[in-house]
């Protein structure tokens, strides 16, 4: 749905140039929801705010539903971007106006008559979950609260990609936790093709199917959420895995495991956007006369499934029964670290 092709940026001034967005080349696909991570400085800002010309590229091409953006004269432009809304991290909403007038600005811009404009403000005010709070003003609203609106706001004249500019990066875990909820939620409804920027690999992978990770203006890698996390290939996105998983660290301390535990066997078991699988525990301890022992492990959850490893010790009367079930019957990837001494 968006195609871009050697995408570059560079800001002069009359003693410097910079190079913030350098070819960059990015397909992305209509209802993804396509993440960009960086460090502060990476050119992700730059990189979202060229794709509806709030820059203008120096170089290269962008494509949203085979309409060439780069191309296009003002006018034509304005029209465009009735299909591009944008949130951003500190909200930029109009302060001496309440909640309903900040929702209907871009509906009055684009000429939506009097009546229909009040019943689009309301179902969107339902839609972000801002109900009763029609008449308050933004200094009034919680973090949460004031990005509902800039959500509102974005999705006013239907469009069908939004951007989001670091758009929880502003607020608590909790409210984080909401927005993005809300996010999947109109992703889910009106297959909204949703394209986020963020420092926080946390972000990635509770909403995304597909991340590019941008160092110095480029992408330096890109592809399925899943992909990335299981096989990072250079340091920077190393390094965002690590944001969410740990570095590693804990397997020097199988050695204490192993030692400690010394009965039947201990394993490690993968999960790798796991679904069917999440219940093998319980489904195990069930089928099978054998105790299980969760001695160290880290889950996560991504939008294709769990994520993680688990290392457990498994003993008891059926222990080969239960082993080979695991290899045999379940999708959890599973290596013995060490056997009965
Ligand atoms: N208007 C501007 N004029 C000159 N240089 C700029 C301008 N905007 C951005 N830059 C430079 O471009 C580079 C990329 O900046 P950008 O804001 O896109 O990065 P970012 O990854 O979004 O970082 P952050 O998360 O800190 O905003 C930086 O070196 C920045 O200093």
């Amino acid at each position: 749905m968006i195609s871009i092709e050697g995408l570059s940026k560079v800001f002069t001034s009359n003693k410097s140039s910079v190079t913030a967005v350098e070819s960059l080349d990015l397909n992305i696909n209509d209802g993804d929801i396509f993440g960009v991570i960086g460090y502060s400085g990476a050119g992700k800002s730059t990189f979202v705010r060229l794709l509806n010309r709030l820059e203008e590229p120096t170089g290269g091409s962008i494509k949203i539903n085979n309409e060439d953006i780069t191309a296009m004269t003002a006018r034509q432009l304005r029209i465009a971007r009735q299909d591009i809304g944008m949130i951003f991290q500190h909200f930029n909403l109009l302060w001496s106006r309440t909640v309903e007038d900040n929702i209907a600005f871009p509906l009055e811009i684009s000429g939506v008559a009097k009546l229909d404009r009040q019943k689009r403000v309301q179902e969107l005010i339902d839609l972000v979950g801002l109900s009763g709070k029609e008449k308050a003003y933004p200094s009034q609203l919680s973090g949460g609260q004031k990005q509902r609106v800039g959500i509102a706001r974005a999705l006013a004249n239907n469009p069908k990609v939004l951007l989001c500019d670091e758009a929880t990066s502003a607020l608590d875990p909790e409210t984080t936790n909401s927005i993005l909820d809300l996010l999947v939620d109109i992703n889910k409804q009106f297959g909204l093709t949703i394209i986020l920027i963020t420092h926080e690999m946390h972000v990635i992978r509770k909403i995304c199917n597909h991340v590019a990770v941008m160092e110095s203006g480029k992408v330096v890698e890109q592809g399925d959420v899943m992909d990335v996390f299981l096989h990072p290939r250079q340091h920077v996105t190393k390094k965002f895995v690590e944001q969410v998983m740990g570095n590693g660290e804990e397997d020097e301390n199988i050695r204490d495991i192993t030692e400690a535990y010394t009965e039947g066997k201990i394993v490690r078991l993968h999960f790798i956007g796991e679904t069917t699988n999440q219940a093998l525990i319980s489904q195990l301890a069930k089928k099978y006369e054998v105790e299980i022992n969760i001695l160290q492990g880290k889950i996560t959850q991504t939008q294709a499934g769990a994520y993680g490893t688990l290392i457990v010790q498994i003993a008891g009367n059926e222990l080969d029964e239960a082993v080979r079930y695991i290899k045999e019957k379940s999708s959890v990837e599973m290596e013995v670290i060490q056997n009965a001494k």
